[in-house]
């Protein structure tokens, strides 16, 4: 259900969200409406922060610096940049319209965006410059880009006062919620990321897959395959260590479409590391999860009980590897 507000600025946030989110601008704009524009406005800050952190055209010197004050310039109505490719550009060129509609969030939402785009900046250009080595930094670097991110929605949750004062500070089931979604990326986009143009940045941290090989590139070779699936599996057992957390997190929601927007990405996300497991087709191409696979389990997704029964087909699947 597309939303079509009167006022340009929101107008223009609301086609930009379905231009870049496939699917979950869907579910974006089926939250309350207490909370469905600061979320908008939210993943739209976090994609332009993404992009000037993806953006290779944009050299480190810049880079760095703007990273770290990029949650004030979400402030700056001159603000706008040339970099990004595909919808990206225009988000970007026209990114006076998302500060317009930003401006308009109730002070208490855009004080919640400044503070995590604060903090996700530092800790993007923290990684500007060291690569994902240990599992710690591993962990660091997804909870820098993606836990980051649960951190803030739970205190969008609270203070729309939909959800209850405790989410205001719930941080550490909260950034579970991320690392689950983030190290699924993270496992599926391997040949993707690795076959990127000019230089991949891979996060798959050298300290796990080191123990299967001296070049994480030769996994992609055939008769690499058994070290290959022996470091895919064991990634996917340590994203998997993050689903109870995110289970218990979701056990705390109490509005219906609160718990929809949380736990629908939740469940593509173990139904993304179940086909993952033990599957060498993660390395030979894309590895993506059938519609009528998600849609038997995301369509009726409206309790816990239907929750825990997607998690347990999955992890049925899992175990029975
Ligand atoms: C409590 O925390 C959450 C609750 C609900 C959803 C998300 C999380 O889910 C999407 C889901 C999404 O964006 N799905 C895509 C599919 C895909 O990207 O493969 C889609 O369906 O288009 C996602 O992936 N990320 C990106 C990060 C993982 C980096 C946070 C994300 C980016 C911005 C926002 Cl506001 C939210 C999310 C949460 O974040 C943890």
């Amino acid at each position: 259900a597309k939303v079509l507000p009167k006022d340009k600025s929101l107008a223009f946030c609301y086609d930009m969200l379905n231009r870049v989110s496939r699917s979950f601008a869907v579910v974006i704009q089926r939250l309350p409406t207490e909370l469905r524009d600061a979320v908008c406005l939210f993943y739209l800050v976090l994609r332009a922060l993404d992009t000037v952190e993806d953006d290779m055209a944009v050299p480190v010197a810049t880079k760095v610096p703007l990273l770290r004050v990029f949650h004030e310039k979400i402030y700056d109505r001159s603000w706008k940049m040339s970099c990004g490719y595909g919808p990206y550009v225009d988000l970007m060129q026209q990114y006076s319209l998302v500060t317009d509609a930003f401006l308009r969030l109730k002070p208490m939402y855009q004080k919640v965006i400044a503070d995590i785009t604060r903090r996700m900046g530092e800790g993007m250009a923290e990684f500007i410059e060291k690569e994902v080595i240990s599992v710690k930094d591993y962990d660091l670097y997804c909870h820098y880009v993606a836990g980051l991110v649960g951190i803030g929605l739970s205190q969008l949750f609270a203070s729309s006062q939909l959800e209850s004062e405790e989410f205001a500070d719930m941080e550490f089931l909260a950034n579970h919620m991320g690392l689950f979604l983030q190290k699924t990326n993270i496992i599926r986009d391997y040949l993707e990321d690795i076959n990127e143009e000019p230089a991949p940045r891979m996060f798959w941290p050298k300290e796990v897959w080191g123990r299967y090989t001296r070049k994480l590139d030769s996994f992609k070779a055939p008769e690499n395959s058994a070290a290959a699936l022996g470091c895919l599996n064991e990634l996917v057992t340590d994203a998997l260590c993050h689903a109870p957390h995110s289970l218990a997190y979701m056990a705390k929601l109490r509005d219906q479409d609160v718990f929809r927007f949380c736990a629908i990405p939740q469940v593509m996300a173990i139904g993304t590391l179940a086909l993952c497991y033990n599957n060498h087709r993660v390395f030979t191409g894309v590895v993506k999860m059938r519609r009528g696979e998600t849609a038997k389990y995301v369509q009726q997704l409206g309790s816990m009980a239907d929750l825990y029964e997607a998690f347990d087909h999955f992890a049925g699947s899992l175990a029975a590897q």
